[in-house]
């Protein structure tokens, strides 16, 4: 039986719960090959961003090429890209390597406050990404600065989701972590026809680092697999659930999430992990 592979092409988050670390792993409890392109070194931890290095051009361009010359991917997932020339070289491999199912997390800052893409990126990341891509995961204020308005309810979310579609992207998903206008967490996959809302029970937590990475690296895997957007989505939105509600409580700040809680959940309740 032929394993499904996926790839992601992200920043290295050294506590190991965002980033890289937390895609690898995500795949991997999905039953996915991972494989990584690295462009940018984060020295971070439960208490911030200390510390980034991108990587050059030139090494990211050898990474995407390494992987296309002999492995191959069934899916694609983009997290931190950082600059203007970082997103280029991305999107002209994407077009060369003619990778369709990608999940673009439009990652911009994280948790604690560091910037993770710079400001004059931005336009690349709407004009030169978004246009290639399956899916964009935002979160509200990435979805504010895409959209270019501010979100201050569920109709603003829709509103946003519209805008961004515009860019070209096929599918919109808006992400509710942050509408602290919503009692439960609500997200909304947009496919250019109709909204389907997928519901979750708030979880009152600091250990919410690495949410957006794992929940884009789940729907990835599900795409790798052959499941369907929607599939996709509601099983990253269970991944993610039962992974801040089982809290590891590691360090001191904002700890990651549990990404072995979705596995352990269904074999406690006599099931398989659910094949998608
Ligand atoms: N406190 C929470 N309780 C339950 N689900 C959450 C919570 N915070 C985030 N989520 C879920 O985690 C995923 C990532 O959400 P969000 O926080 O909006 O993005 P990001 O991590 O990129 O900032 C979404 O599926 C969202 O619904
Ligand atoms: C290297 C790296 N990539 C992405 C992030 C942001 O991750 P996210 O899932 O949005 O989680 P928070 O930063 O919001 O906790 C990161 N911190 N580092």
């Amino acid at each position: 039986m032929r394993i499904a592979q996926a790839l992601t092409i992200a920043g290295s988050d050294s506590g190991g719960g965002a980033g890289i670390q937390a895609d690898i792993k995500s795949f991997q409890e999905m039953g996915v090959f991972g494989m990584s392109v690295v462009t940018a070194v984060t020295a971070q931890n439960t208490l911030g961003v200390h510390h980034v290095m991108p990587m050059t051009v030139e090494s990211i361009t050898q990474q995407l090429d390494a992987i296309a010359a002999d492995m191959g991917t069934d899916a694609v997932k983009t997290g931190m890209l950082y600059s203007g020339e970082i997103i280029e070289v991305v999107a002209d491999c994407l077009q060369t390597y003619n990778w369709k199912q990608v999940v673009v997390d439009p990652v911009m800052i994280a948790k604690g406050g560091a910037s993770l893409l710079q400001q004059e990126a931005l336009h690349a990341l709407k004009h030169k990404l978004l246009p290639l891509v399956q899916a964009v995961t935002p979160n509200i204020p990435e979805a504010e600065a895409l959209a270019e308005m501010q979100i201050e309810c569920m109709e603003d979310m829709k509103k946003a989701a519209r805008r961004i579609r515009e860019t070209g992207v096929s599918y919109v998903v808006m992400k509710g972590g942050h509408a602290s206008f919503q009692e439960d967490v609500i997200d909304y996959l947009y496919d250019g026809h109709s909204f389907t809302p997928f519901h979750g029970r708030r979880v009152e937590t600091v250990h919410s680092h690495g949410t957006g990475c794992t929940f884009s690296a789940v729907m990835t895997a599900c795409l790798a697999r052959g499941a369907s957007m929607t599939e996709a989505v509601q099983v990253a939105k269970q991944f993610i659930q039962a992974a801040l509600e089982d809290e590891l409580g590691i360090g001191n700040g904002h700890g990651p999430t549990n990404h072995w809680a979705y596995r352990k959940r269904k074999t406690e309740f006599g099931e398989q992990p659910r094949d998608t």
